[in-house]
């Protein structure tokens, strides 16, 4: 799998938040997004999962062996501010949704429920309301819906808001495995995540938008 951002520019009401962005991943790297409060990180990531459309520019994911680009739904997961689990629902019947509703689009398979939950660090309490965790518990478990169902680019905004340093080293150890076996990650954040040999794009918002470029 392979990423190709190319010339993407973003709007958000009547301002331009970023233009001319480009970048390429490879199978097993990841671009790290940095830039002050609404320097338009969260806006460059929704362009690249397909939530937002860009003003100009194309994304392009390429699976191996795929003549053409594939859909961002099928390739990727995408892990925004809001955690995306109901609070009435159990975490069990939230990851549970989660695995129907994203299926299984490539090998290899996600994770059974447990073993996602071992691998956030909270096995055995999978049966409370998600209402009932802290925040940090909260977040533990949206991303342990990264791993009940396979996607080859992770898509990250602030992964690591409201978690202690503990889960600070869990995540950045799943992110590191992830890429270890040729996952892509992509993430906006204002503290560093620990990550090794990434690439760092900073947002500079549009204030450092040079309007000369639609001229
Ligand atoms: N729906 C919207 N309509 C109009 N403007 C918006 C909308 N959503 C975001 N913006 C504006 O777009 C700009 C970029 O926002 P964005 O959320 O991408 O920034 P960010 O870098 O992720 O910020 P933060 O670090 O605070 O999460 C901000 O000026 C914001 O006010």
């Amino acid at each position: 799998m392979h990423l190709t951002a190319e010339n993407l520019a973003a709007r958000r009401g009547d301002d331009l938040i970023f233009v001319n962005i480009s970048f390429y991943l490879a199978a097993g790297e990841a671009l790290v997004l940095t830039g002050r409060n609404g320097s338009g990180k969260s806006t460059l990531l929704r362009v690249v999962a397909g939530l937002l459309r860009p003003e100009k520019g194309t994304v392009i994911f390429h699976g191996d062996g795929s003549r053409g680009g594939r859909h961002p739904g099928e390739v990727c997961h995408y892990l925004g501010h809001r955690n995306a689990m109901k609070n009435e629902l159990t975490v069990a019947e939230n990851l549970d949704f989660w695995s129907a509703f994203l299926g299984e689009t490539d090998a290899p398979a996600g994770l059974p429920l447990e073993a996602a939950a071992e691998a956030v660090g909270l096995s055995g309490i999978t049966h409370l309301p998600f209402g009932y965790l802290s925040a940090g518990q909260q977040r533990r478990f949206a991303f342990a819906k990264l791993l009940v169902s396979h996607r080859p680019v992770w898509i990250l905004d602030e992964p690591t808001a409201a978690l202690d340093a503990s889960a600070d080293r869990l995540f950045a150890g799943l992110i590191e495995a992830h890429l270890a076996k040729g996952g892509i990650v992509l993430a906006a954040t204002h503290q560093p995540l620990g990550l090794k040999n990434v690439q760092e794009l900073k947002m500079t918002g549009f204030a450092g938008v040079d309007q000369g470029v639609w001229g």
